[in-house]
């Protein structure tokens, strides 16, 4: 097998928490460091657009220095002006097919709950990851929906769009779905709130994701 993370079957989705705590861009570093970390998505559903932009500034280099795609929540107009690596939206975030124009050539993620109709419609759209939850309950989101193991294996079987599997995921958890044949798993929590600190928390992604694969 290679070693370059880029070919590893799959691989860590890190997603900021709902809130930057004080000295967070250090944090952000310590974490990247610590281990294999494909994107980081600011996600920020409380923050003035001010906020936001500045957050970018700090944050978008920590990540592309260290080879880790950095992904706008949300707002598509903006993740283009401030020229992000892509950005990931939701069902009620907006025109898809028009961020797809807009933002040609970076990332653009769809979230498609626990829904095959949605998924294929991102794929057809041109989407470069259908993002599919709740997996587990969670504290960071009100999850409306709840997605099974079936919905990977089913996608990763028929479709060569990625696939994103996201909602309370730790490293105690995540194996079913890295067998099932998710290629990114998003955390929040398993990182952030880990009890060791958010290195230790990618290090245990990945050994987690590592044993699985
Ligand atoms: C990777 C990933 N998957 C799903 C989501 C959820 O997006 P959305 O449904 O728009 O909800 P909010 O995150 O905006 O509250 C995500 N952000 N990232
Ligand atoms: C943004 C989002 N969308 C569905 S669940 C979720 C939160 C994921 O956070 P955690 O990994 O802490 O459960
Ligand atoms: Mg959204």
């Amino acid at each position: 097998m290679s070693d370059d993370p880029a070919e590893a079957p799959c691989r860590l989705y890190l997603i900021t928490p709902p809130v930057l705590p004080a000295g967070f861009a250090d944090r952000l570093a310590a974490a990247l460091d610590a281990g294999d970390v494909a994107c980081l998505q600011l996600r920020l559903k409380d923050a003035a657009p001010d906020e936001v932009r500045r957050a970018i500034e700090t944050l978008m280099p920590i990540a592309q220095a260290r080879d880790v795609a950095f992904i706008l929540n949300d707002d598509a107009v903006l993740a283009a002006e401030m020229d992000c690596d892509g950005v990931h939206l939701g069902q009620s975030d907006g025109d898809h097919a028009g961020a797809r124009m807009l933002l040609a050539g970076k990332i653009l993620g769809i979230t498609c709950h626990d829904s095959r109709h949605l998924a294929m419609k991102a794929g057809e759209m041109g989407a470069d990851y259908v993002a599919f939850g709740a997996f587990f309950p969670t504290t960071t989101k009100e999850a409306s929906h709840r997605a099974e193991l079936g919905l990977l294996e089913w996608w990763s079987d028929v479709f060569t769009v990625p696939s994103v599997a996201i909602g309370g995921i730790t490293a105690a958890n995540c194996a079913p779905l890295v067998e099932a044949g998710a290629d990114f798993l998003a955390v929040v929590g398993a990182v952030w709130n880990h009890p060791e600190g958010p290195a230790a928390g990618v290090r245990a992604m990945n050994a987690a994701i590592a044993a699985a694969g």
